[in-house]
């Protein structure tokens, strides 16, 4: 028999057919106030899920006592009540390695664009002011040859390291749970403690999960120790920075500049200080997000989803605990 999955994220045409080859889908298409009303009235039948950027914490898992399993379309799994998840053996997967190179090129652009201005310059030009008032007070810095601090050397961390080393000349220095040998000796890398590093990196690119352990892991005290010509680049949860701690800094002239892709709460709102600060390029959490990968993600967990509710162990399986 078909089982029920309750997709809470749109799907490409060929993967929707797939899935429901296979399923009986309920898709919800947008999680507003209706949309989430949607999924409380789905969830009690629900045997699988698919989507992303909901919490889904013990609250609404408690709305669900057939599910089996959570297909996740990110790698980043900060989402879920993952001991709430394990001890209802839920599994759980998320999409690793397909999105690995396209977030360490948003990393990338993030680091270009803040240090050579590009998002203020391009806007001068659109405000018609080429010619009389762009000078030497507008000049960015070089990114080429500078010291590239990554902190959480994994997947996305290595590709990072990659373009910094191989395509831009620079020293990369890192600092990770542990040592990684085979990434030092690829990419002629360093290890350092996190004060080491935050001292003497020009680039501080956060590459690392939100945990309990990383939550706040980048405040006041960690800002104090890096450079006025230091560059800080997130491209991995808002909640490992202290957001309020980092406006100060900014606005202080602790570092140059910051380059995010992720903020303490997202949407970022129109009046955080961090929008009247030209030395900021915000995005808006899309590091993963172009046409080919997210059709890779997507296709990642529902291959993921489908495995699970076959009683099979999922490609990328996050709690393997959970099996039953
Ligand atoms: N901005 C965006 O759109 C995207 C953001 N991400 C974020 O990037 C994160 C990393 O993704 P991957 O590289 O695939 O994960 P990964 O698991 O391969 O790498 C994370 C690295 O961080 C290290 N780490 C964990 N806790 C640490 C700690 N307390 N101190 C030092 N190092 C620590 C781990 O040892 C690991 O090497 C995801 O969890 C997600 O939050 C991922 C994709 C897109
Ligand atoms: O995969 C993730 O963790 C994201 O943040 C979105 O791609």
């Amino acid at each position: 028999m078909k089982k029920n999955v309750v997709l809470y994220k749109e799907l490409s045409a060929p993967l929707m057919q797939l899935l429901e080859e296979q399923a009986n889908v309920t898709l919800i298409k947008r999680l507003d106030a209706q949309g989430l009303d949607q999924l409380r009235a789905a969830l009690p039948l629900a045997q699988g899920l698919l989507g992303a950027s909901l919490k889904l914490d013990a609250q609404l898992l408690d709305l669900a006592p057939a599910l089996e399993a959570v297909a996740s379309v990110s790698v980043g799994v900060d989402n879920y009540d993952i001991n709430y998840l394990t001890e209802r053996k839920v599994l759980l997967t998320n999409t690793p390695d397909v999105l690995t190179e396209t977030t360490a090129d948003t990393g990338f652009a993030l680091i270009l664009a803040s240090a050579r201005r590009v998002v203020e310059l391009a806007n001068l030009v659109r405000n018609g002011q080429w010619k009389k008032n762009v000078g030497p007070e507008h000049f960015g810095t070089d990114v080429h040859g500078k010291t590239l601090g990554i902190i959480g050397m994994g997947r996305i961390g290595e590709a990072l390291a990659q373009r910094g080393h191989f395509g831009f000349g620079m020293p990369v220095i890192y600092h990770s749970n542990s040592p990684k040998p085979a990434v030092e000796e690829r990419f002629n890398a360093q290890y350092r403690s996190l004060d080491e590093l935050l001292q003497q990196a020009d680039f501080i690119c956060l590459t690392l999960p939100l945990t309990a352990q990383t939550e706040g892991l980048i405040g006041a005290e960690q800002f104090a120790l890096m450079r006025p010509e230091s560059i800080f680049i997130n491209i991995s949860r808002g909640k490992v920075v202290d957001e309020a701690a980092l406006i100060h800094a900014l606005q202080q002239g602790q570092i140059r500049a910051a380059g995010l892709d992720v903020f303490e709460r997202e949407p970022l709102e129109l009046t955080s200080p961090l929008l009247q600060l030209d030395n900021v390029v915000a995005t808006p959490h899309i590091g993963s997000a172009t046409v080919e990968t997210r059709e890779a993600m997507a296709r990642c967990a529902v291959d993921n989803l489908l495995a699970a509710l076959a009683g099979e162990r999922p490609a990328n399986l996050v709690n393997p605990q959970a099996l039953r």
